[in-house]
C-alpha cells in the first residue's frame, strides 16, 4: 500500500537501476567495522542516518520491544536528518550515521554481551543519531567568542551539545514524530536523562576527565564469571555509555585507511572554513584551522598521539580483546600519516653530506651508479 514504508526506510535514487540490491549488500556489513557509510550515503540520496538507524532498530528488534510504529520512527529520523546541515563538510548527517553505526558495533562487543538493557541500547543509539543535529560547522569557542545567540542561550556551557539535545527533544513533539510515545513516563524520563548525559559528554572539554574516569574503571574492572563487565549501578553504567559514544565520535582515525582519510578531508574542510571566517573577523585563528599554516598529516599524528590512541587503548583494555582490530587500524593510520610528513632533508653541514662525504664526489658516485 502507498503509505507502507520503503524497505530500508528511505526512497532510493531512481537513476541507479540496482540501488536496492547495492544498498542491501552494503547493509549486510552493518555488524562490521568496515561498513562503507559513504556508499550508503550515495545509495540513499544522502539519507544514510534514517537508513542506518532504521536498519539497526529493526535488527535489534527495538521497534517491537518498545511499540515504536515504524512510520513514526522513520518520520522522526527523516526530520532529524533534515536538521543536519548538508552544507557543513564534516558535522553533517553522514557523520551522525557513522557514529550511530560505530555505537552499534561497540555495543556488540562480547565483553558487553547482555550487560545493557534494551532501554539503555535504545538511548545510546538515539543519542548517537541526534548528538550533532543543527551543528553549524563552527566550534563552541567560536560561538562563545562571537557572543552568538546560541552561546548566550546556553551561558557558554557545552553550547553545541545543549543545542543538539534541545532540538532533538523538540522535534519529538512534532506531528507523528514521537517515537517514544508508547513508553511509560518513567521510561521516557530514563531515556532522556541517559541521552542528555551521553551527548553532553561528547564535548571535547570533557575528554580528559572522561578518560581519567575510564582508566580508573579499567584498573578496578569487575568482571562476571562469564567474562562480561559487571556494572551494578547507574553511575558505572552511564560512564561506560558516555565513553562508548565518545569513542564512536572519535573513531575516524581507527577506521580503514580510505575512510579515515575521507573523514580527515571533511573535517579539515570544515575547520578551514571556520579559520577563514576567523581571519575575516580579525579573530585569532583556532588551532588546526589556518589553511595557510596547518600541516594536515602532522595534525593527525598529534591528534592520534594526544587524544585518540590514549582513549582507544583504554577502551580496548576495558573490553579486551574485542577492540584489538580497531587498535590495529589506528596504529596503521598513525604510521601512514607519520610517513606522509615530508621529513625536511637532514641538516647538512657546510660542504659535507650527513655521512661526512664530500658532497660533489658522493653526488658524482650516485649519478654514475
Ligand atoms: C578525522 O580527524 C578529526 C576528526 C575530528 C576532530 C575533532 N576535533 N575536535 C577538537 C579535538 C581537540 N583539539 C585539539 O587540538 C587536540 N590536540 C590535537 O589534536 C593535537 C595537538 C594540536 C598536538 C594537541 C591537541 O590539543 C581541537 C579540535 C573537536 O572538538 C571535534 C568535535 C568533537 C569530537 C572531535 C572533533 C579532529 C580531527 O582531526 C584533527
Ligand atoms: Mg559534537
Ligand atoms: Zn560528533
Amino acid at each position: 500500500s502507498p503509505d507502507s514504508l520503503p524497505r530500508f526506510g528511505v526512497p532510493l535514487p531512481q537513476d541507479l537501476p540496482n540501488a536496492e540490491e547495492e544498498l542491501e549488500r552494503e547493509l549486510d556489513n552493518i555488524d562490521k567495522w568496515g561498513m562503507d557509510i559513504f556508499r550508503i550515503d550515495m545509495l540513499t540520496s544522502h539519507r544514510p542516518l534514517t537508513c542506518v538507524s532504521y536498519t539497526l532498530f529493526e535488527e535489534r528488534n527495538l521497534l517491537k520491544s518498545f511499540n515504536i510504529p515504524p512510520k513514526t520512527f522513520v518520520t522522526y529520523m527523516l526530520n532529524i536528518e533534515e536538521h543536519y546541515n548538508k552544507e557543513v563538510k564534516y558535522h553533517n548527517q553522514v557523520h551522525a550515521a557513522d557514529v550511530t553505526h560505530s555505537t552499534h558495533f561497540l555495543l556488540c562487543a562480547p565483553a558487553l554481551e547482555s550487560v545493557f538493557t534494551d532501554l539503555e541500547i535504545l538511548a545510546a543509539l538515539f543519542a548517537a543519531c541526534i548528538h550533532d543535529v543543527r551543528h553549524p560547522g563552527l566550534n563552541n569557542q567560536f560561538l562563545v567568542n562571537t557572543n552568538s545567540e546560541l552561546a548566550i542561550m546556553y551561558n557558554d556551557e557545552s553550547v553545541l551539545e545543549n543545542h543538539s539535545l534541545a532540538v532533538a527533544f523538540k522535534l519529538l513533539q512534532m506531528d507523528n514524530c514521537n517515537m517514544l510515545e508508547a513508553l511509560n513516563k518513567k521510561a521516557v524520563a530514563a531515556v532522556q536523562k541517559m541521552v542528555i548525559d551521553m551527548v553532553l559528554a561528547t564535548d571535547m572539554v570533557k575528554h580528559m576527565s572522561l578518560l581519567a574516569e575510564l582508566k580508573t574503571m579499567v584498573e578496578t574492572k569487575k568482571v562476571a564469571g562469564s567474562g562480561v563487565l559487571l556494572l551494578d549501578n547507574y553511575s558505572d553504567r552511564i560512564q561506560v555509555l558516555k565513553n562508548l559514544l565518545h569513542c564512536a565520535d572519535l573513531a575516524n582515525p581507527a577506521k580503514p585507511p580510505d575512510f579515515c582519510q575521507q573523514w580527515t578531508q571533511r573535517v579539515m574542510g570544515e575547520f578551514f572554513t571556520q579559520g577563514d571566517l576567523e581571519k575575516e573577523k580579525k579573530m585569532e585563528v583556532s588551532p588546526m584551522m589556518d589553511r595557510n599554516t596547518v600541516v594536515v598529516e602532522k595534525s593527525q599524528v598529534g591528534f592520534i598521539d594526544y587524544i585518540i590512541h590514549p582513549l582507544w587503548e583504554t577502551w580496548a583494555d576495558l573490553v579486551y580483546p574485542d577492540a584489538q582490530d580497531i587498535l590495529m587500524y589506528l596504529e596503521q593510520n598513525r604510521e601512514y600519516y607519520q610517513g606522509q610528513i615530508r621529513d625536511s632533508p637532514p641538516p647538512e653541514t657546510a660542504g659535507e653530506t650527513a655521512n661526512g662525504n664530500d658532497k660533489d664526489k658522493e653526488l658524482h658516485i650516485d649519478l654514475t651508479l
